[in-house]
């Protein structure tokens, strides 16, 4: 299983890479927007600089096959060949998609929204595909469904793409799509700073140190 960070935060990478095992980092346009008009390639330098074998994942804006091409040389020159190239699956994605992978880029398809498009994703080769888990359960999407049947589907035809389940607004999501069968998801650290900063666990851990202390006057073992 494979944890990754849905932030460019550097201060939120730095506190859970330091906690969690975390094996990359995702972004999209609306993420990038909340840091205003940074310079993206640098900023996620200097995220690099905190793991360097954290994944990058990061999305071309480009909606044409010669656009998202240029995008994708342009973030593989700025940030390495191990970059992954987030390409939303439309028309014009699934043929670059295919393109990339003739061309030797590592590929994740996005903003999937269906079974079948996930499906059309994985002929073409993408490494990774990205369900939006929650954006699904508004449509009343059975995502569980949705994550097992796109498992059994990659495991029955030996597909090496892996499922990275996005999206999400709560943990409970997270354990129901791990459950699932997806190989990664990608979570944004205040859905995992709640379960961390959980007052029930702190009053839990509160207690077993108040405890110890009434019966040996000390608060160590
Ligand atoms: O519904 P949300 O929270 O905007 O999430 C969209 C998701 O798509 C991604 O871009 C994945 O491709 C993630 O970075 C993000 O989790």
């Amino acid at each position: 299983m494979k944890l990754l960070l849905d932030s460019i935060s550097q201060n939120e990478i730095e506190v859970l890479n330091s906690v969690i095992d975390c094996y990359g980092v995702t972004s999209n346009p609306t993420i990038v927007k909340k840091h205003g008009k940074i310079n993206l390639f640098e900023h996620l330098k200097e995220i690099k600089k905190i793991n360097a074998d954290l994944e990058l994942h990061v999305q071309v804006v480009g909606q044409t096959k010669e656009k998202i091409l240029k995008d994708a040389k342009n973030i593989v020159d700025a940030l390495g060949s191990d970059t992954f190239i987030k390409v939303p699956v439309d028309k014009g994605g699934l043929c670059t998609i295919k393109e990339l992978k003739k061309k030797g880029y590592r590929v994740t398809a996005t903003a999937i929204y269906s079974e079948f498009q996930a499906i059309l994703a994985v002929m073409n080769g993408a490494d990774y595909i990205a369900p939006y888990i929650n954006r699904m359960s508004n449509m009343e999407k059975n995502t569980v469904e949705i994550i097992k049947n796109l498992r059994r589907f990659i495991d029955h035809e030996k597909y090496s793409t892996q499922i990275l389940a996005a999206s999400f607004k709560n943990i409970g999501q997270v354990t129901e799509i791990i459950n699932a069968g997806a190989h990664a998801v990608t979570v944004n650290p205040d859905l995992i700073n709640e379960v961390l900063l959980s007052p029930t666990v702190n009053k839990a851990i509160d207690q077993f140190v108040d405890d110890w202390e009434m019966t040996f006057n000390r608060k160590e073992i």
